[in-house]
C-alpha cells in the first residue's frame, strides 16, 4: 500500500516524544537505531563520512556475512521499538529516505503485549504476533502498511528489516488503549495523550501540529506546541480535545511557551459532555475570556467545575499554544468507559 492512508493522522505511538524507545537490535554497526523515532523528518548530508562510513540519519546494520559479526543467530536483522502509548495499532509507516544502494528489499512487522518491565532478553522471548507480513519496500520513499491485528493493545513492536541494510524512521500509528489503574482515584491530566486524550478536530495547523499541545513534557521550542498561521480576518483558531473519558476538571494550564512575539491576545475555554462521541457540541463556558501573555504558563483554578468529555480551546485572533493541561479526576462512569476501554482490547 502507498498512497497516504489516513491511519496516518492518529497519534505515531511509538515517536520519541511520546516516550517511544528502540530498545534492542541485533546490529546498528552504521545507523543508531534510535534515529529510527525520531519526530522530525530525516536529513542526509552526502559524501560526509566518519570512522565507519557515511553518516546517515536511521536505523543501518553492516552488510550480513556468514559467521560474520552482528548476524549471530539471526536470519535477518530486526529491532524491538517499546512504544511510548501503548495501544491499537491501525498501521505503520517504512520510511528509506536517503537510503538507495543500501534500502532492505523486504521488511515485516510483528508485536506483543508484554506487561510490568521487560529486559531486551524477557523481549525476545516473548508471543509476538505478525501485524504487518513479509512485503516489499523501495528505496528512498515512504511506504504504508495498514495493521492486520487492530483488535488488541500493544506495548512493543519488533521491525525486521529482511536481510539487511538502512531505514530511515518507522512510525506505528494508532490509539492510545491507557491501563485503567493509573487513572482510578487519582488526579489525572485529562487531556493528556499519555492518558488516551485525542485532538478531533482543529481550524489551523499551519506551522505546527494540534497534538502538541497534549504531548508529554514542557515545550522546549516553538515547533513543539501548536502554531496557527496569521489570520487576516477575525474568525479565531481554535482546536477541540475529547478526553480520555468524562470527568471534572480542577485545574487548567494554558502554556504559551516560547511564543514571545507570536501568543494569542487571548482565550476562551469551552466544554462540553457528551460521553461515547468522537465530536463534542453543547459547548458551555468553562474559562471567560481571558488576556494571554506570551511565554507564559497560565494556570486557572476551577471551583465547581461540570462533568465534561471535551473541552474547545478558542485562541484570538490566532497564535501558538505550547500545552493546555486539564488536571481533574474522572468521574464513576468516566472510569467505567476507561476499564471497558482495556477490557475490550485484552
Ligand atoms: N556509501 C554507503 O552508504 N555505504 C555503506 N553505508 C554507510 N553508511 O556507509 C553501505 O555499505 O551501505
Amino acid at each position: 500500500m502507498s498512497d497516504t492512508p489516513s491511519f496516518t493522522q492518529l497519534t505515531d505511538l511509538a515517536a520519541r516524544d511520546v516516550g517511544g524507545a528502540v530498545v534492542w537490535a541485533n546490529d546498528e554497526f552504521f545507523g543508531e537505531k534510535e534515529s529510527l523515532i525520531r519526530p522530525e523528518p530525516p536529513t542526509f548530508s552526502p559524501a560526509t563520512f566518519g570512522h565507519k562510513g557515511q553518516v546517515v540519519d536511521g536505523w543501518e546494520t553492516r552488510r550480513r556475512r556468514p559467521g560474520g559479526p552482528g548476524v549471530e543467530g539471526t536470519e535477518h536483522d530486526s529491532a524491538i521499538v517499546r512504544l511510548g502509548l501503548p495501544g491499537v495499532i491501525r498501521g505503520v509507516t517504512i520510511d528509506t529516505a536517503f537510503f538507495l544502494g543500501n534500502y532492505p528489499p523486504h521488511a515485516r512487522v510483528e508485536a506483543a503485549s508484554v506487561p510490568g518491565f521487560p529486559t531486551p532478553a524477557d523481549l525476545l522471548a516473548a508471543e509476538w504476533t505478525e501485524i504487518v507480513p513479509t512485503s516489499p519496500l523501495s528505496g528512498g520513499s515512504e511506504q504504508h502498511f495498514e495493521a492486520e491485528i487492530t483488535g488488541r493493545r500493544f506495548t512493543h513492536v519488533r521491525l525486521a528489516m529482511i536481510p539487511d541494510g538502512g531505514i530511515a524512521r518507522f512510525r506505528v500509528y494508532g490509539e492510545a488503549v491507557p491501563d485503567p489503574v493509573f487513572l482510578a482515584g487519582v488526579p489525572v491530566d485529562l487531556a493528556a495523550l499519555t492518558n488516551g486524550a485525542r485532538i478531533v478536530a482543529a481550524s489551523n495547523m499551519f506551522f505546527s501540529a494540534p497534538e502538541n499541545l497534549i504531548k508529554p513534557a514542557e515545550s522546549r521550542v516553538m515547533g513543539e506546541g501548536w502554531e496557527t498561521a496569521r489570520r487576516r480576518d477575525d474568525a479565531g483558531d481554535w482546536i477541540e480535545v475529547r478526553l480520555v473519558a468524562q470527568g471534572v476538571p480542577a485545574v487548567i494550564e494554558i502554556d504559551t511557551a516560547n511564543y514571545k512575539g507570536n501568543a494569542p491576545d487571548h482565550i476562551v475555554l469551552l466544554g462540553a459532555d457528551r460521553p461515547g462521541q468522537e465530536a463534542g457540541s453543547n459547548w458551555f463556558e468553562v474559562i471567560a475570556q481571558t488576556r494571554m501573555l506570551p511565554d507564559y504558563k497560565h494556570r486557572f483554578r476551577l471551583e465547581g467545575a461540570r462533568p465534561v468529555t471535551h473541552l474547545r480551546l478558542e485562541v484570538r485572533p490566532d497564535g501558538g499554544v505550547a500545552r493546555l493541561r486539564a488536571f481533574g479526576s474522572l468521574t464513576d462512569a468516566g472510569l467505567t468507559a476507561v476499564r471497558t476501554r482495556w477490557a475490550e482490547h485484552a
